[in-house]
């Protein structure tokens, strides 16, 4: 009943409870249903994948912030239907508060940029990487965290930050090397279903609800789409022209149904322009069917998805205009996009891009008679004193456990400290890669 490691076995939730190992007193060693362990190997992919997010927000020029994973539940409660907060992660605290896990950082950026009043300097370019949470109840065992890398432009109402921010993700693609032909990034915009809506007379205020119907229309029959339309109240024609334009495959296509001055395709054909510029064009496919099912979208969205398309989004993203004005605040003009770690795992793997990074230390100081303990002790202290990872064996082992444990750590050097030569004020040093053992004088231990 082990847990094999969760990112290197996708879709294997922990086994069952082991009734047995429970009935001799052993605990429940799976984590909670629905959450992970990272154990060392684990870690070290997460830390490999985590480490690309945060030194591609630092090329851009972000700043990193965090907030609680607990929030008040008020600032994901919507009342647009979305599945988000359909699966909400919330409770009574023991202060009688209603909170929630938080299923995104979106609204938390917001609650922090409302904090800082008026005296946040403009642009803010922020980056945050957080485990969100949902409640699924379905009996799909699905996950119900996962890390999320954001990155947010708030204060910038022109296109350049939408472009940028698709840059950004597309830098962390070729870094891990992925291409244009593994991924294609699907762009609209939500004021496509704006221009529709407006023809039919329906208030702007739907965009949001209409937008999360739509969504689902990859998942669920156009039947039950044109009837979650209807009861958004709109008309037979109101739910035929949404669908029509869902289906829209190019910008001159756009063009030809809401005309050429129309603020989507003016943005859109801004954008594609602007890819150019930054050489990711070959990413970008218009699609008008792309419309994100987050409701306070209120511009250009855009979603990552593979070629194969085997997977679900790999990421999400667009313009977010009203989000700061809703919570009561001034409206900024926002742009970001949510950036999972899971599904990128998968695509990854399935491409063999996967790295496995290993436990390596520098030294493995090995103490040959208990009674120079607090010689080697010394010794691997200045060891990491001076930068080097030290791996101190602590008790009395057989040098067969020794060498099998210098292969485990990954260490470059063992350095064992004997009498003999502790007597001459020397150590045995052995290159791992080289396989070469000398005796070295302790005091040039450290620069070696
Ligand atoms: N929003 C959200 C949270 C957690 C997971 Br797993 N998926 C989506």
């Amino acid at each position: 009943f082990l847990q094999r490691s969760f990112y290197f076995r996708p879709g294997i939730i922990p086994a069952r409870r082991n009734m047995w190992a429970e009935s001799k007193g052993l605990i429940d060693v799976q984590p909670v249903r629905g959450t992970r362990d990272f154990g060392p190997e684990d870690y070290r992919l997460r830390q490999w994948l985590f480490d690309e997010f945060e030194a591609v927000s630092r090329l851009f020029g972000f700043e990193q912030f965090e907030t609680p994973v607990l929030e008040s539940e008020e600032l994901f409660v919507r009342k647009a239907g979305e599945e988000i907060t359909q699966q909400l992660y919330n409770f009574e605290d023991k202060g009688g508060r209603r909170v929630a896990l938080r299923p995104e950082l979106t609204p938390s950026l917001a609650r922090l940029v409302l904090a800082q009043g008026g005296k946040l300097p403009l642009p803010a370019k922020w980056f945050s990487i957080g485990q969100c949470w949902r409640y699924e109840r379905t009996t799909r065992g699905r996950r119900r965290e996962h890390f999320q890398w954001n990155m947010d432009i708030i204060g910038v109402s022109g296109i350049p930050a939408e472009a940028e921010l698709l840059a950004a993700i597309v830098l962390f693609l070729e870094r891990v090397k992925l291409s244009s032909e593994d991924i294609v990034i699907k762009v609209s915009s939500r004021k496509v279903l704006q221009a529709i809506l407006e023809r039919y007379s329906v208030p702007e205020e739907s965009v949001g609800p209409v937008s999360v119907v739509v969504d689902k229309m990859e998942k669920i029959p156009l039947e039950k789409v044109e009837e979650e339309l209807s009861a958004l109240g709109l008309s037979a024609e109101a739910s035929a022209g949404i669908i029509e334009a869902t289906r829209v495959g190019s910008l001159a296509e756009l063009e030809a149904l809401l005309g050429a001055g129309n603020e989507a395709v003016l943005e859109l054909q801004q954008l594609f322009s602007l890819a150019q510029g930054y050489g990711y064009a070959d990413y970008l496919q218009l699609d008008t069917s792309c419309v994100r099912g987050l409701a306070y979208y209120t511009g250009v969205v855009f979603e990552g998805r593979d070629r194969a398309g085997q997977l679900r989004a790999i990421f999400g993203g667009g313009r977010y205009d009203r989000l700061l004005s809703t919570f009561g605040g001034e409206q900024r003009p926002c742009a970001g996009f949510g950036f999972g770690d899971c599904v990128i795992v998968e695509l990854l793997r399935d491409k063999g891009l996967l790295p496995a990074p290993a436990h390596e230390v520098d030294d493995l100081v090995v103490v040959m008679d208990e009674s120079l303990r607090e010689q080697a002790a010394g010794i691997a202290q200045k060891l990491r004193v001076a930068g080097r990872r030290v791996d101190l064996v602590l008790e009395s082992k057989k040098m067969k456990w020794v060498f099998k444990q210098a292969e485990r750590c990954g260490a470059k050097r063992l350095v064992l400290v004997a009498p003999d030569e502790w007597e001459q004020g020397l150590v045995r040093v052995k290159d791992q890669a080289t396989r070469e053992e000398h005796n070295v004088p302790v005091g040039e231990l450290i620069d070696k």
